[in-house]
């Protein structure tokens, strides 16, 4: 698939989840290229037929592009249940166990999928794997990302601490924390692998998300339409 194949992908994915939202619904709102595109048709859809939603943002990011597609902004605090949420993902497998993280928004993307009743993942085909095998990223407290690091390669892991661009030094989350890219290979397990990263001291969240998959629907986006990919 080319770049442009690719981005068509994506928007194709992104409109489609868009066009699953409801009136009325409040909307979890991920983080990354393929929400992007969600975002974009929520926008189209609350100027051009007066859908009535609010997005709960997962970063900056997400908060400053809802902003500009002109998609109300409400809070976790004010809506600890949310009806529909719409994020993106780095390989998803056939149980719909996922890796998130590259944009370094998964403490708040996990929270927000924990709380959503119905999880729509956008994706291109590419993200589509048979095993899940990308750096798994982990958002650590900076008091202790060198003890994470030896934890992390105790579990066999490679961890490499995220470097900024167009900034000297760790790339710092949205809250405040470093990440590690963790290279594990070919994860055999990844519910077994989450809980005992979970089980680190210092290491707030990881970009397994393997608990979801019962809620999880994936809109795999291609050049000409979506698949819907479900467990039920
Ligand atoms: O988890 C994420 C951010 O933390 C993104 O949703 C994930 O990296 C996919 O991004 P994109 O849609 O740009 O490929």
């Amino acid at each position: 698939m080319n770049a442009a194949e690719q981005v068509g992908s994506k928007r194709n994915a992104g409109y489609r989840a868009a066009d699953m939202v409801e009136d009325g619904m409040i909307v979890g709102l991920g983080t990354g290229s393929t929400v992007f595109f969600a975002m974009e048709r929520l926008g189209e859809r609350i100027a051009g037929e007066g859908l009535s939603i609010a997005g709960i943002p997962t970063s900056y990011q997400a908060a400053l592009r809802a902003r500009q597609y002109g998609i109300p902004i409400t809070s976790l605090d004010e809506h600890p249940e949310i009806d529909i949420a719409i994020d993106g993902a780095d390989q998803v497998d056939p149980d719909l166990n996922l890796i998130k993280g590259r944009g370094a928004a998964l403490l708040r993307e996990k929270c927000v999928c924990d709380a959503t009743r119905r999880m729509l993942i956008v994706v291109d085909q590419t993200k589509m794997v048979d095993t899940l095998s990308a750096p798994v990223p982990v958002e650590v407290l900076p008091f202790a990302s060198a003890s994470v690091s030896r934890r992390l390669t105790l579990l066999d892991g490679r961890p490499v601490l995220r470097e900024g661009i167009k900034k000297d030094g760790p790339v710092i989350t949205d809250n405040g924390n470093f990440i590690l890219d963790c290279d594990f290979g070919a994860i055999a397990d990844p519910r077994h692998l989450e809980a005992e990263v979970a089980s680190i001291p210092g290491a707030l969240e990881c970009g397994l998300f393997t608990a979801y998959g019962e809620k999880i629907v994936v809109i795999v986006g291609e050049e000409k339409g979506c698949r819907i990919v479900s467990l039920r």
